[in-house]
């Protein structure tokens, strides 16, 4: 089939690529005239500036120019085309609502160039970005006024986490399709064949409103979980030394009904689709006339998280006024070259706000995002901010340590930390990642981690007595 996907991040170029693989045609379209010269190189390091995500360059380099084009006109490509994905950013707009308008400048680009096509074959426009209930209904209305002929909408949302982008599309859990017109759906169960009897994947067919539905509901319930663990769980290990938090982790999910997914505590979820994504079902719930507590409070308790270790060491007396951090970990999470609404960035503006000297960086992946998005341009202050090329360079002259990503590399931080610092020293672990901690504190250092009481440094204590 000939496909055409607009928008190629990390959605867009992941299911162009893996289309391909399928044996369609298929062109990957973006306006960033930067990002297609770069995917066209088909090298490694080009691709992997924008999207880096494991196995993807491999497969880009191997479809380029057989299965897999990449442009920036639409024009040249429309002629024939069956299937047409939209993979654009919706991001939250100011007052927590959907922006859509990068995708509503795809659609008046798209819009008059099918209505001119010459092919009069059955086109489906499929709506992969997050959008919310009613976006492809409203298409649906948009494509009549530009009078596409022979076209019909879907809603496929996408499930996919980052960091196993590629294996999600290859082995999705389910296939969503939300649809009215059987011919819709009929092209693309021809474009998902190998998904439609698969024995564990569910293919399942729906309205397009229940499939933009749940696609809100899958992600508020998953980002429920994380800030149940968090406000709740955690924070009752922090009140008494002898709840341990892991092992209380292992007895409550030790019941098949309840998920491990979410267990594990941190100092806040981030990434591009949890926070916009609760957001925007507060807003389409309210305007709908109903009340929000439960996502409020999701979101609120996430907020909160990103900073309240630094919270919790001031209320042992610590300032973080005039000294040097060093904090581990930018990325959202493990895995993964993205800092979109990743804690850190909330922590950095946090120690900015609380008057620190300098801010040590480091990541294994995302230092060039971290510094394309602090420039000094932006905020002088963000000149204190310095990128460094392991954990150990980072920890050198600092006097705290900030771990906000659970990169398995930091679970052998404790090392570092004791050959690069001295106490009086103090580690923020938002990841729990130390599992050696209590050698720490009894070498001097304090430790405060996400779901466990404040340890403060024994030698520390010795003196005070
Ligand atoms: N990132 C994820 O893990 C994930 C998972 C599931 C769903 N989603 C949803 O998928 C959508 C895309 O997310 P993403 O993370 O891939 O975004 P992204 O920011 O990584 O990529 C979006 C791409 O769209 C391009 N673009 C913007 N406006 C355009 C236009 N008018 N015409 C053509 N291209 C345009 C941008 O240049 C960029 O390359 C969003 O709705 C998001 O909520 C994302
Ligand atoms: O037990 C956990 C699990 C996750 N996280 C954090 O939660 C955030 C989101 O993680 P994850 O869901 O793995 O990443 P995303 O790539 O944002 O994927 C989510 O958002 C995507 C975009 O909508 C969806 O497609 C995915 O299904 C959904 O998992 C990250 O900061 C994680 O570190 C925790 O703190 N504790």
């Amino acid at each position: 089939m000939k496909v055409i996907v607009i928008g190629t991040g990390f959605v867009g170029l992941t299911h162009a690529a893996v289309c391909s693989e399928y044996g369609h045609e298929v062109y990957a379209y973006d306006i960033d005239r930067e990002r297609i010269a770069a995917y066209q190189t088909g090298q490694r390091q080009e691709i992997e500036r924008y999207v880096n995500e494991p196995e993807l360059a491999a497969i880009v380099q191997e479809r380029l120019a057989r299965s897999l084009f990449f442009c920036n006109e639409l024009a040249p490509i429309i002629e024939g085309v069956e299937v047409i994905f939209l993979c654009v950013p919706t991001p939250a707009g100011l007052d927590g609502a959907t922006d859509l308008s990068s995708y509503l400048a795809a659609v008046s680009v798209l819009a008059p160039l099918l209505a001119q096509r010459r092919d009069a074959g059955r086109v489906v426009i499929v709506n992969k970005s997050t959008v919310p209930v009613g976006t492809a209904r409203s298409l649906a209305q948009i494509l009549q006024e530009y009078q596409v002929p022979n076209v019909g909408v879907a809603s496929n949302p996408e499930f996919l986490p980052e960091g196993d982008a590629v294996e999600k599309s290859r082995r999705p859990d389910r296939v969503l399709i939300g649809a009215d017109d059987q011919q819709d759906f009929q092209l693309l169960r021809l474009l998902y064949s190998q998904f439609v009897h698969h024995v564990r994947i569910r293919y399942i067919e729906t309205t397009p409103e229940t499939a933009e539905a749940s696609k809100y509901v899958a992600n508020s319930l998953l980002f429920t979980a994380i800030s149940f663990w968090n406000g709740v769980a955690a924070r009752l290990a922090e009140t008494d030394e002898k709840i341990r938090l892991d092992e209380l982790r292992m007895a409550v999910t030790a019941d098949s009904r309840i998920s491990p997914w979410g267990s594990y505590v941190s100092n806040g979820a981030g990434g591009s689709c949890f926070g916009k994504d609760i957001q925007s079902l507060i807003r389409q719930l309210r305007t709908g006339g109903q009340q929000t507590p439960l996502l409020d409070s999701v979101y609120a308790i996430n907020e909160e998280q990103k900073t309240y270790l630094l919270e919790r060491a001031e209320q042992q007396g610590i300032s973080f006024q005039g000294k040097t951090v060093a904090l581990v970990g930018l990325a959202f999470k493990q895995r993964t070259n993205d800092i979109r609404d990743a804690s850190s960035l909330a922590l950095i503006e946090a120690l900015l706000q609380r008057g620190v000297s300098a801010i040590r960086t480091y990541d294994p992946m995302a230092l060039n995002n971290a510094r394309r998005m602090f420039t000094p341009e932006k905020n002088p202050l963000y000149s204190k901010i310095s990128y460094h090329e392991s954990a150990q360079e980072a920890l050198q002259g600092s006097h705290a340590v900030c771990i906000s990503t659970d990169w398995q590399e930091f679970r052998g931080l404790s090392r570092t930390i004791r050959q690069t610092v001295s106490p009086p020293y103090v580690i923020l672990d938002g990841r729990r990642m130390l599992p050696d901690a209590a050698e720490l504190v009894r070498a001097g250092y304090d430790y405060v981690a996400v779901g466990s009481v404040y340890l403060q440094a024994q030698e520390q204590k010795a003196e005070e007595q």
